[in-house]
């Protein structure tokens, strides 16, 4: 199973960084890409041992894993494209879109499949991803070690048990990396009123927020405690906090958080009533 067959449906960001990732690990099991746009098969397929294809039905043709990467509002056109494919060689289905619940996804598919949910996020791309997994009552245990594998090519995957659950990844981990950029934006842009270059304060800004990711991951000290250590007593960044603080950045940052979630929940709800 470790080297499965594997048939990307969509070949665009997400799909590429998944791909470049798993062949980086050393995968050596079939991978194809299908896409409308010859284009962007084409730029995805250069220099890498793939197969591509305009024609979905002929991309999962013998596939083990059919993983469903295109945007959200397409996929149940895309699903019923495939229906008759699935029913007939049973693959396991691996969903990356938002919202779209496992459920809804295996009807589209005519019903009967092992499907798994998964939330990754963009840093992928750079295979520091974090992804969040779902897995249907159909999936055997080869096949949730499978899909562990593909996306720990990318960075690291966790499962949770209930399916609502993977509205609070997309809040932390799927649409977290917007957050952090925000942040990063906005660091910049007072670094430079401060009177670094721009350059200067990007480098500055992206370096720091790098070691502090790292110092959470690696340490064994908790954010809490890391924060504290910058404090100096009466020093500088204390200033930088308390001025945080009463601007209500804790509670800004969970108003965000549950905006994310509910609007997880509610494309889940159009998507399943075609209401998009
Ligand atoms: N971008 C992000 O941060 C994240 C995206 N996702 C999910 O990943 C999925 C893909 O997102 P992206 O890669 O960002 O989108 P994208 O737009 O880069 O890629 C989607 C691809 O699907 C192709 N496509 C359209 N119709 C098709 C069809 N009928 N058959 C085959 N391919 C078709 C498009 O040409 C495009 O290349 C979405 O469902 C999104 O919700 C999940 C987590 C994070
Ligand atoms: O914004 C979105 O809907 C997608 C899902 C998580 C990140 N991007």
């Amino acid at each position: 199973m470790a080297q499965a067959s594997m048939v990307f449906i969509g070949a665009g960001n997400m799909a590429t960084s998944i791909i470049s990732g798993l062949l980086q690990s050393g995968y050596t099991g079939p991978i194809t890409a299908t896409d409308p746009d010859q284009d962007k098969l084409n730029q995805l397929a250069s220099g890498l041992d793939i197969q591509t294809t305009t024609d979905n039905n002929e991309g999962i043709s013998g596939a083990d894993v059919v993983i469903l990467a295109v945007k959200p509002q397409v996929m149940k056109s895309v699903c019923q494209g495939l229906v008759e494919a699935v029913q007939q060689s049973r693959p396991l289905i691996i969903s990356i879109a938002a919202g779209l619940e496992s459920e809804t996804i295996e009807q589209w598919l005519g019903g009967n499949l092992a499907v798994i949910r998964c939330m990754p996020n963009t840093p992928a791309l750079v295979q520091t991803g974090a992804s969040g997994l779902y897995a249907n009552t159909r999936v055997s245990d080869d096949q949730k070690n499978l899909a562990e594998m593909v996306f720990n090519a990318v960075g690291i995957s966790i499962w949770v048990e209930k399916e609502h659950h993977l509205h609070a990844v997309t809040a932390t981990s799927g649409s977290g990396p917007a957050y952090f950029f925000m942040f990063m934006e906005a660091m910049q842009k007072s670094a430079e009123s401060l009177g670094l270059s721009a350059d200067v304060a990007a480098k500055l800004v992206g370096q720091t927020a790098l070691g502090a990711a790292q110092m959470v991951l690696n340490s064994g000290d908790s954010a809490e405690t890391l924060r504290k250590k910058v404090c100096s007593p009466n020093g500088t960044t204390e200033r930088a906090i308390r001025s945080f603080e009463q601007d209500g950045l804790r509670a800004a940052v969970q108003q965000a958080m549950i905006a994310c979630a509910d609007r997880s929940e509610e494309m889940a709800r159009e998507l399943a009533s075609g209401d998009q």
